[in-house]
Parts: C-alpha cells; sequence; structure tokens
C-alpha cells in the first residue's frame, strides 16, 4: 500500500510527467474561456455614439430649430452616425453615402416605413395617403394610380396645355408688374403657378375664372406655408407619446383645423364635379381629369384588392398639393436667387435660350431636353438647397445593424442629404454654386448616394417626372422672358434658410422684371 502510494506521488512530482498534463490543462482553460466568451458576446453590434445628454429630456434642450444644419455640426464631432434621444423617442441621424446606401437600398424594406409625427396623422386623413401610410398594399395601389397611372409621362403630356396656360398666366402678371415697375416677389409668384398648374391637373376646369383661382391660391399658400411648417416643428407629443393626448403645443389642435379647411374646399370641388358629372353623361375618358380619373375609381373599383376611397381620394388630393408645391416653387425661388448672385449664370442661360427658342418665340416643354445649362442650374440647385433636406424620416420595423451599430426598431431616422451634398470630401468647393460641375461629371455627382434629392428606393419621390417639368419650365421661362434686378439698395441676395419639412429661403426674393423680348405679343 505505502509503495504504490510512493509510486503515484512520485508520478505526480516528477516534471517529465507534469509537464504534459498541465500544458493540456492550461489549453483546456483557454478554450473553455474563448468558448465561454463566444457565446456571451453580445449578438447585436451597439447603439451609435450619443452627444451629452440630460436625464427624460435627452438631447432635447439643445436642438437647434434648423435641425439639418445643426444634424451637419454633430456629424462632424460624433461621425456619419450617431443617436439623439428626444424625450423617449430615440433618433438617428446618418450623413453618409455609404450608410445611406445601406438603408435605402440594401436594407430599404426594412427602413421604408414612417414613424408618424403626431401632426402628420391628424392632417392625413388618418394616414390615408403616400406619405404617411405604411409599407403595404394600400400604400401600393396609391403608389401605382398616382405614379403609373395619373403621373404617367403619356398623361403628363396629355395636359401639357394646363401648365402652358398656368405658366402663360404667371407670365403676364410678371409683366405688368414690369410695366409698373413694381417689384416682384418670386417665391409667392411661383408658389401660386405651380398651385394653379397642379390643382388645375386635378380638378381641371371645375374653377371657372381667374379671381376664383387666384383666390383659391392665395387661401392654399396660407394653408400649405402652415401645414410644412407644424410638421417640422418639434412636438412634445412625439417625444413623449403617453403624453399625446394632451396635446401641450396645440400642434394637432391647429392641424385639425387646417384639415377641416382643407377638407371643406375639398368637398366643395368633389361635389361640384359630381353634379357637373351627372349632367355631362358623354363624357369621355380622354377629357378626364386626375380627379375625374379618381372619383370613378373609387365609385366603379380599382385594379387592386384593396378598396380605394373618398377618404384615399382626398389624401391623395393633399400629398400632390402640400407635397407638390412648396417643394418646386422654393426650388425655383432658391434658384433664381443663386443665379442672381453669379450673373454669368444667368447670362450663360439665357444665351442658351435664344439659340435653342429664339427671341421671336415662347419657351414650350418640348425645348427643355435640349437646355443643357438650366439642366445644370436645376442639378446644382437641388445639390445645395435640396428641398427636404431630411428627406421624410424613415423608420426600421425591426432593429438592424448598419455601419456597425444597431439602429433599433421604432427609431426615427433622419438623412441628412443636404450634409451629404455639402461634403467638401466628396465635392469639390462644396458651398458654391457651379452648375459646369455637372459637365464635367463631378467624381461625386456620378455615384447614387452622394446625390440624391428626390430619395432614394421605395420611398422615392413620388412626383420626380412633374417636378422636373415645372421646375424646369417655369425657370427657364423666367430667364428668357425677363431680366432681373435687385430691389434698389441691395447687391446681394440674402441666400439663408429656414428649416422645416420642406427648406424654405429665410428672406423672401424679392426682384424686378424688366422685359427682354422686343414682341409685345410674347407676353400675351
Ligand atoms: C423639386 C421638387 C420636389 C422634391 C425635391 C421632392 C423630394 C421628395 C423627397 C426627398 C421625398 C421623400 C423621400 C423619402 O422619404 O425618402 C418625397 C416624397 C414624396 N413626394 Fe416629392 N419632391 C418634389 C416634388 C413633388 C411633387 C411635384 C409631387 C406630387 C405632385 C411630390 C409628391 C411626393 C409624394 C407623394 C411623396 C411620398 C412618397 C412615399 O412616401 O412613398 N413631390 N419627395
Amino acid at each position: 500500500m505505502d509503495s504504490c502510494f510512493a509510486t503515484l506521488c512520485d508520478f505526480l512530482i516528477s516534471p517529465s510527467s507534469f509537464l504534459p498534463f498541465a500544458v493540456a490543462a492550461a489549453a483546456a482553460i483557454i478554450i473553455i474561456i474563448i468558448i465561454y466568451k463566444t457565446i456571451r458576446r453580445p449578438s447585436t453590434p451597439p447603439l451609435p455614439p450619443c452627444p451629452f445628454r440630460l436625464p427624460i429630456v435627452g438631447n432635447l434642450p439643445f436642438l437647434d430649430p434648423n435641425l439639418h444644419s445643426y444634424f451637419a455640426q454633430l456629424s462632424c464631432t460624433h461621425g456619419p452616425i450617431f443617436r439623439l434621444h428626444l424625450g423617449s423617442k430615440l433618433a438617428i441621424i446618418i450623413t453618409s453615402p455609404s450608410l445611406s446606401r445601406q438603408i435605402l437600398r440594401d436594407h430599404d424594406p426594412t427602413f421604408a416605413n414612417r414613424d408618424v409625427p403626431a401632426a402628420a396623422a391628424a392632417i392625413s386623413y388618418g394616414r390615408s395617403d403616400i406619405v404617411w401610410n405604411p409599407i403595404g398594399p394600400t400604400w401600393r395601389m396609391l403608389r401605382r394610380i398616382c405614379v403609373r397611372e395619373m403621373l404617367s409621362p403619356t398623361n403628363l403630356d396629355a395636359v401639357y396645355h394646363l401648365r402652358r396656360r398656368e405658366l402663360r398666366s404667371a407670365i403676364r402678371q410678371i409683366q405688368s408688374a414690369a410695366i409698373s415697375g413694381a417689384v416682384v416677389d418670386v417665391g409667392a409668384e411661383m408658389f401660386l403657378t405651380v398651385l394653379n398648374i397642379i390643382t388645375s391637373m386635378l380638378w381641371g376646369g371645375t374653377m371657372e375664372g381667374e379671381e376664383e383661382r387666384s383666390a383659391v391660391g392665395k387661401m392654399f399658400r396660407h394653408l400649405v406655408g402652415e401645414i410644412t411648417e407644424l410638421l417640422g416643428r418639434p412636438n412634445v407629443s412625439d417625444f413623449f407619446p403617453a403624453m399625446s393626448r394632451f396635446d401641450l403645443q396645440g400642434i394637432v389642435k391647429e392641424m385639425t383645423v387646417l384639415l377641416e379647411r382643407f377638407d371643406g374646399i375639398f368637398a366643395r370641388i368633389i361635389e361640384m364635379k359630381r353634379e357637373k358629372g351627372l349632367k355631362d353623361e358623354k363624357k369621355v375618358e380622354e377629357k378626364m381629369d386626375f380627379l375625374d380619373y379618381m372619383l370613378m375609381l373609387e365609385e366603379k373599383g380599382n385594379e387592386s384588392k384593396e378598396p380605394f376611397t373618398i377618404n384615399h381620394v382626398k389624401a391623395l388630393l393633399m400629398d400632390m398639393v402640400v407635397g407638390g408645391t412648396e417643394t418646386s416653387s422654393n426650388t425655383i425661388e432658391f434658384a433664381m436667387a443663386e443665379m442672381m448672385n453669379k450673373p454669368e449664370t444667368i447670362k450663360q442661360a439665357q444665351e442658351e435660350l435664344d439659340k435653342v427658342v429664339g427671341k421671336d418665340n415662347v419657351v414650350e416643354e418640348s425645348h427643355l431636353p435640349n437646355l443643357h445649362y438650366l439642366n445644370m442650374v436645376i442639378k446644382e440647385v437641388l445639390r445645395l438647397h435640396p428641398a427636404l433636406p431630411l428627406l421624410v424620416p424613415h423608420c426600421p420595423s425591426s432593429s438592424c445593424a448598419i455601419g456597425g451599430f444597431t439602429v433599433p426598431k421604432g427609431s426615427r431616422v433622419f438623412i441628412n442629404v443636404w450634409a451629404i451634398h455639402r461634403d467638401e470630401t466628396m465635392w469639390e468647393d462644396p458651398l458654391d454654386f457651379k452648375p459646369e460641375r455637372w459637365s464635367y461629371g463631378d467624381a461625386a455627382g456620378s455615384s447614387e448616394f452622394s446625390y440624391f434629392p428626390f430619395g432614394s428606393g421605395r420611398r422615392i419621390c413620388a412626383g420626380i417626372s412633374m417636378a422636373e417639368r415645372m421646375v424646369l419650365y417655369s425657370l427657364a421661362s423666367l430667364l428668357h422672358s425677363f431680366d432681373w434686378k435687385m430691389a434698389p439698395g441691395i447687391t446681394k441676395m440674402d441666400l439663408s434658410e429656414k428649416f422645416g419639412i420642406v427648406l424654405k429661403k429665410a428672406k423672401p426674393l424679392v426682384l424686378m422684371p424688366v422685359p427682354r423680348l422686343s414682341n409685345p405679343q410674347l407676353y400675351s
């Protein structure tokens, strides 16, 4: 027994026999630790970085009203993806082409939903429109009706005479101002023009007479301005949903009043349409305007299985009136302001117009594809002043890893297209208005996600083809028909911007028109 025990002790303490055992044990421990760490490693990446914040209110007290430039500043310190705690709402801010590509292309199905602000829910007939509808069969039906049916190139061609009528009417108005030596508020004039173009395409000849059209136009400008202002205003109800029923800032109440006013106008026009339709039984399909068409779908059904209700009709009217007017007219206003500060751009655009259109002619839409320089001007304006600087915020339907960070389900994702368009690592002299950069195919301009003023993916703007025609046609007509002078005492246009869901010029652009065509008939 004793000798047995001694043999065992000898074996254990003998260095030659202990060493392999110790190495094997150490290796086993290391392997166990590695496996344990691997299993324990969190499967989700961390949240994006966040600037200093306070308890409960988070980053809210530090927000600057000009969100687009404020977010751009923060991205210089916190990188191309960072987070803000807006009360209990998590906001993720994206400021790079590669991360925008991940969201709008690679993970588009996940990010194509909306985090709907209380104000938006109040104005969209309970999310019956395109902008705020969740992705699904109803949204697909509405987009199809809007993009493929109403705003198709063939349909837009068919209603060219309406765009022409409204634009010629604007040129006449500006000519009267020129004759009397008056100044013109370019933004206001263009808003009215775009509104009249859109509403005449929507409900055509229902508004009889200049006076009624102009009165409705003025009222709409006021209403649309208030809506986009309220949609961009930070709202406690969105940051602390538990308090939303108190509507502490009264934003939903204000929106409800605005909705009632719009609804009254829509209901009246629809009623007039129906009465007219009854009298005019022989109405043929080609003569239908968009509202006729939508009312027909509402009555007779459409090719999808989804019901198309009167609320959808009104919500689509709202999308086009609210989504199409300020976006387009503000772009024209910024274009004129940028060009006024660089008179050589006006000279070059007018030389091109004189060559393509001629001074004894008026601009037609058929001229637009040949106006290469002016096309570059519009691209450059939308680079520097994209109408929706943060797009319409997206919202992931499930948590998703982006750029090595987790973007949690339900967060509000702002894509700062304004900042991406001004990124000095991608654009040469990014703050300079240089239309000619588009002629030599600026490297940044050729990459899809360094320039996307209309968004990208499923939620890309539904009105691009119409916007492109209206903006270019209007700008071409303004520059072809008139020379423009700054008001007395002003030597440089102020280009500062005011943030709202739609970007505005902080100060209206007021200019003096001077007729440049010799034949007065061309203004009539
Ligand atoms: C210069 C003019 C315009 C610009 C720069 C512009 C830009 C945009 C942008 C950036 C979005 C959001 C994309 C996103 O969420 O990622 C959008 C959405 C939309 N736009 Fe436009 N837009 C313009 C004119 C128009 C016009 C004229 C209409 C219609 C008449 C229109 C109708 C819409 C609609 C319905 C949506 C919502 C699409 C959806 O959520 O599925 N837009 N637009």
